[in-house]
């Protein structure tokens, strides 16, 4: 059963590291580094992750010309993480470009990373989406079109609400992963998500995978409230 994948949402390695010590250390957990701490700690954050024992979703949103995109993923592919993204609004080019440099840049023997693109930010609604974007579409339109132009480049799937998945895998495949961030526990605080799903919900609608950070990073008991939000998840998922 797919592990939420924690958000490492921190300033830098000593807070990782004394969150992480909170897990017995065998537990091997699937975490996620976002900008914050790649931007203060660099490459060697990933590396000292992933030597732990974790599987590491690398969270950069590459969104910069093909050329540039491809030579980052030629670097970034080495890291060792499981999955990495771009910006579907990169588009064509740039999503298969990533994805070449992404292959390129493989170490032998390794796994090569997943690839998957952003369609449109949890923290964005339609309302905002079609007024400050000048999208005139609603926002499943939008959401599953650059889905589908995910898939065209040969990309593994999405970042996306899970509000979105089931439409998504129907027009592109079962296969097709949803990765879903913007996940609160009922009655839970949205902060700035403003597409929110609940863990038995996400896992009914067909979210592949969850991203969680402050409702796990920011709880009084982290531990339990990881646990809690995975036994949700399972949960639905065997009655689904
Ligand atoms: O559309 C997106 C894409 C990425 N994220 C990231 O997921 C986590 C969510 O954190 P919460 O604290 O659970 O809100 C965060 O790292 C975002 O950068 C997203 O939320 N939405």
């Amino acid at each position: 059963m797919s592990r939420p994948i924690i958000a490492l949402d921190f300033p830098d390695q000593t807070t990782v590291k004394s969150f992480l010590a909170q897990f017995p250390h065998t537990e091997q957990l699937y975490v996620k580094v976002g900008m914050e701490l790649f931007y203060s700690a660099g490459p060697d954050i990933v590396r000292y992750l992933v030597a732990a024992g974790h599987d590491v979703f690398l969270d950069l949103k590459l969104h910069d010309i093909p050329h540039t995109v491809e030579q980052s993923m030629r670097v970034l592919a080495s890291l060792g993480v499981r999955l990495t993204n771009v910006q579907a609004a990169g588009g064509l080019a740039m999503m298969t470009a990533a994805q070449s440099g992404l292959i390129g840049g493989s170490v032998a023997g390794q796994m090569v990373p997943k690839l998957i693109a952003v369609t449109q930010l949890t923290s964005t609604s339609e309302q905002q989406m079609q007024q400050e974007q000048l999208v005139n579409a609603s926002l499943m339109t939008a959401v599953t079109h650059l889905a589908k132009l995910t898939q065209q480049a040969g990309l593994a799937g999405v970042v996306c609400s899970a509000l979105e998945a089931q439409q998504i895998k129907q027009a592109t495949s079962s296969d097709f992963l949803c990765i879903t961030p913007g996940i609160r526990l009922a009655g839970g605080n949205a902060d700035d998500q403003q597409r929110v799903v609940t863990p038995q919900t996400a896992a009914q609608l067909g979210s592949d995978r969850l991203v969680v950070g402050r409702p796990i990073t920011q709880a009084a008991d982290p531990v339990q409230a990881y646990r809690q939000i995975k036994q949700l998840w399972e949960v639905a998922h065997d009655k689904h």
